[in-house]
C-alpha cells in the first residue's frame, strides 16, 4: 500500500504540497501525471522516505523501505557494475537467490546488453536496466519517476507490460508520467496540480 495523508512541502518558502491525499492499493497501478514543476518528484520522494513532509504522514516511507523499490529519474545504477550485476544488486544486497535477472534484461530487450557497463549503453537502454532492478525483488510497492520518458516506442510497450504485470503479481505501483502509453493501462489516473491531488 502507497498512501499519502495531508501532506505539506514547502522548499525555500514556496509551498509545492499543499495537503496531498492519495492511496494505492496492493495490486493497482495508478499514474500521476500534472504539469512540470507541479511536485510529482517532490512527492514521490516523500513516498519512498528520500525526503520528509513538514506535516502530514506517508507511506510506506523509511518504515518498510526493503519492500518498497523506486526508479528515480537519475537511475542511480552503478558505473562499475554491468548492467546484469546492477540488476542482480538488489538481491545479493538482500542474501536471496540470483534468479529471474536474464528474463528481465530479456523481456525489455536489453539481453544482449547485459555485459556491458552503463557508460557503454544508451540512457534508454540505462533506463530499462534501471527498471528490472527496481522490479527484480518484487516489491510490494513500486514508485517510478518516468519510467518512459527516454524510450522509444517499442521499447515503451515492453516497459510498461512490466511494470502492469509488477501490478498484477501484487504490488501498489505509482507512476510519475506524462507518456499516454502509461496512463492507457492505469486503473486510475491522478492529476497533482496547485499542490493538490485530484
Ligand atoms: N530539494 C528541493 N529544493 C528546492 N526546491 C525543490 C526541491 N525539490 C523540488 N523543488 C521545487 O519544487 C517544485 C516541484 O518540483 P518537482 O521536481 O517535484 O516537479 P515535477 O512535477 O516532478 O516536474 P517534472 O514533470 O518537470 O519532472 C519545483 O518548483 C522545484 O524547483
Amino acid at each position: 500500500m502507497i498512501q499519502a495523508s495531508g501532506v505539506h512541502r514547502a522548499f525555500g518558502g514556496i509551498s509545492v504540497l499543499r495537503g496531498v491525499d492519495l492511496a494505492v492499493s496492493a495490486g493497482e497501478l495508478v499514474t500521476l501525471s500534472g504539469p512540470s514543476g507541479s511536485g510529482k518528484t517532490a512527492l514521490l520522494s516523500l513516498l519512498c522516505g528520500f525526503d520528509f513532509p513538514d506535516r502530514g504522514s506517508v507511506s510506506p516511507g523509511l518504515a518498510s523501505w526493503s519492500a518498497c523499490a523506486v526508479l528515480p529519474q537519475s537511475l542511480g545504477l552503478a558505473s562499475e557494475l554491468t548492467l546484469e550485476e546492477n540488476v542482480a544488486l538488489p538481491l545479493r544486497l538482500a542474501g536471496r537467490p540470483v534468479t529471474g535477472v536474464s528474463e528481465l534484461l530479456a523481456e525489455l530487450g536489453i539481453s544482449s546488453l547485459g555485459a556491458r557497463f552503463p557508460s557503454q549503453v544508451s540512457f534508454g537502454q540505462q533506463q530499462r536496466a534501471a527498471l528490472a532492478r527496481a522490479v527484480v525483488t518484487r516489491p510490494s510497492a513500486l514508485l517510478a519517476d518516468e519510467p518512459t520518458a527516454h524510450l522509444d516506442s517499442e521499447s515503451a510497450v515492453a516497459a510498461v507490460a512490466v511494470l502492469r504485470r509488477v501490478a498484477d503479481e501484487g504490488a501498489a505501483v505509482l507512476i510519475a508520467t506524462h507518456h499516454d502509453a502509461v496512463h492507457e493501462v492505469a486503473d486510475r489516473v491522478l492529476v497533482l496540480a496547485d499542490g493538490q491531488v485530484h
